[in-house]
């Protein structure tokens, strides 16, 4: 201000006062530092924008996971999904029991079914951190139509998809296998998980509970169908040698216990005391093994079950829920390994838990026996009516008379609460395989013919035991035989295998063996459950 005043006084020219004063070497200095200082201010903004941007978490922010984790882990998922204006595509199911909500169906081609990430059979958790249990299927489809245009998080539990193996296979042995070395061999019961079904003839899989986690080439469904096509055409003269599929056998096949009289079994009326249980129809079986006849009274319904006819079945775990009827107990063993002494004694420990069915018979009523106590007395055209209409687990003849274990008396000892533990012969294991009766099977094996000879000749135990039998040395090897032909055939079946050495020692294992079929998980059909599950 000063030199402007001082420049006035000398009157100078306007325009060179306004030059003078712009061509300032200080109002230059002062215009380089206010724009450095600009500049500055604009570079670290820039950079902390930068910084902000950079550092800044664009991730979706996942809803925490909940308390109760399964243990599986890997069948955890939390699923994003951004909605348009397209429904989901999946209907949702819940089970009234459980309150469980699962994933029913994925629509194809709608907006689920393209993500590939939400399948059948998924049990829905949680939806946007809500949880969804026993909410009503319409409210949940509420909560997954509400997040249009924003991500939904669905956080479910996945099912892996498993098989168990109703057959033995060997790729090496097999010819039509495109590569031995990628085949996967198994042996019937072998649990599988199927990770690629799309090759119409050789899927993968591998094995559950198996060192090795690769995948391996096994037939398909197709293929194994056309290998027992040409298995059939085949016979006599070629056998294929891979796969060992389960063959329906008739009766007497698999049981070659040697002959016996009659008269060295107990006699049916020194019985009254076996109340309930079918020791006609076991004498009957008895007698039919060892004129080794065919019978074609052993089932109420067709032994040659489709079964035959799959590699594998799907099996889903399941845990008995308090409220279920408890499962059937099924005794299967080769005759005179002691599944009926085991029976008895179960029954007569716990007769308030056991029970057995009360079988039908054709023969008359005798002295102190009651209707519906010993047996249910019925006329031979009631019991043919019966066997028509399918009413039998299994059925036999006996001295010109008929026995048989219907499916009602089963169902009325379920039904009352009780376990019901029944023998059956293997090859009827198909006429319990129901999704009411839920069978575990537990096979009763016999332990080493020495040890058998020492255990089933002991004098004081034979004084103790229920039943009195006699064997012969060469009964023993018949036996093993029959029990290791059993197993061959049907162990897909066998959910348990006990070996009947000491008896007090079987006697537990039985108990232990059937406390944990009523209440631990179980591989069961996925067909005995699949309805209540979705
Ligand atoms: N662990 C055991 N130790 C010694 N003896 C046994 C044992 N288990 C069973 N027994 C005896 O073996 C004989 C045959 O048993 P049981 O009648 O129960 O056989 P099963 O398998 O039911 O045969 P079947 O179907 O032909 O009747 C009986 O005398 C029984 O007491």
């Amino acid at each position: 201000v000063e030199e402007v005043r001082l420049s006035i006084d000398r009157d100078t020219n306007g325009a060179d006062l306004l030059y003078g004063l712009l061509s300032a070497p200080w109002l230059f200095l002062f215009y380089y530092l206010f724009y450095y200082h600009l500049l500055c201010i604009s570079l670290q903004a820039l950079l902390s924008a930068y910084d902000s941007v950079a550092q800044r978490d664009y991730g979706p922010v996942l809803p925490p996971l909940p308390d109760k984790l399964p243990d599986n882990e890997e069948a955890m998922r939390i699923v994003c999904l951004m909605k348009n204006k397209q429904p989901l595509g999946v209907t949702i199911r819940k089970n009234e029991r459980t309150g469980n909500i699962f994933i029913a169906r994925v629509i194809h081609g709608g907006l689920a079914d393209r993500s590939g990430l939400l399948h059948p059979g998924d049990k829905l958790v949680e939806v946007n951190g809500q949880k969804v249990r026993g909410l009503q299927p319409e409210r949940v489809i509420q909560m997954l139509v509400k997040s249009r245009l924003k991500p939904l998080f669905v956080f479910l539990i996945t099912f892996p998809t498993l098989f168990q193996a109703m057959v033995d296979y060997s790729p090496l042995q097999d010819p039509a296998i495109p590569c031995p070395d990628a085949g996967m061999p198994f042996s019937k019961g072998d649990l599988l998980e199927i990770v690629d079904q799309r090759d119409i003839r050789w899927w993968q899989a591998r094995k559950l509970h198996s060192a090795s986690l690769c995948c391996g080439l096994i037939p398909s469904t197709n293929q194994f169908r056309y290998k027992q096509r040409e298995l059939w055409w085949s016979q006599p003269y070629q056998a294929h040698t891979c796969i060992r599929p389960c063959i329906c056998v008739v009766l007497g096949e698999c049981n070659s216990l040697c002959s016996k009289g009659e008269e060295e079994i107990m006699d049916e009326n020194k019985c009254i005391e076996t109340v309930g249980f079918r020791y006609s129809l076991r004498v009957w079986r008895r007698k039919s093994y060892s004129k080794r006849k065919p019978s074609c009274y052993s089932c109420g319904v067709s032994s040659c079950h489709s079964t035959s006819a799959t590699i594998c079945e799907e099996v889903l775990h399941y845990q008995r829920h308090i409220d279920d009827p408890p499962r059937l107990i099924v005794l299967i063993g080769p005759s005179g390994v002691g599944v009926n002494e085991l029976r008895r004694r179960l029954i007569k420990i716990n007769p308030n838990t056991y029970q057995g069915p009360i079988s039908y018979t054709t023969r008359s009523q005798k002295m102190g026996e009651k209707n519906g106590r010993e047996y249910h007395f019925v006329t031979k055209d009631v019991f043919a009516y019966m066997v028509v209409n399918h009413k039998f687990l299994e059925y036999g003849e006996h001295n010109g008379h008929m026995y048989g274990t219907s499916l009602d008396s089963v169902k009325d000892v379920l039904d009352n609460g009780k376990i019901c533990v029944i023998d059956l012969e293997p090859h009827c294991i198909h006429s319990v395989r129901t999704k009411k009766l839920k069978p575990y099977i537990i096979f009763v094996r016999p332990p080493s013919p020495a040890r058998m000879r020492q255990t089933r000749k002991d004098p004081h135990f034979l004084a103790n035991s229920y039943i009195k039998r006699c064997f012969h040395d060469k009964d023993f090897e018949a036996i093993e035989e029959a029990s290791r032909t059993m197993e061959a055939k049907y162990r897909q079946y066998f959910d348990c295998v006990i070996v009947n050495d000491d008896l007090q020692d079987s006697c537990m294992d039985l108990f232990t063996a059937i406390q944990h079929a009523q209440e631990e998980p179980q591989w069961i059909p996925a067909s005995w459950f699949a309805p209540d599950h979705l």
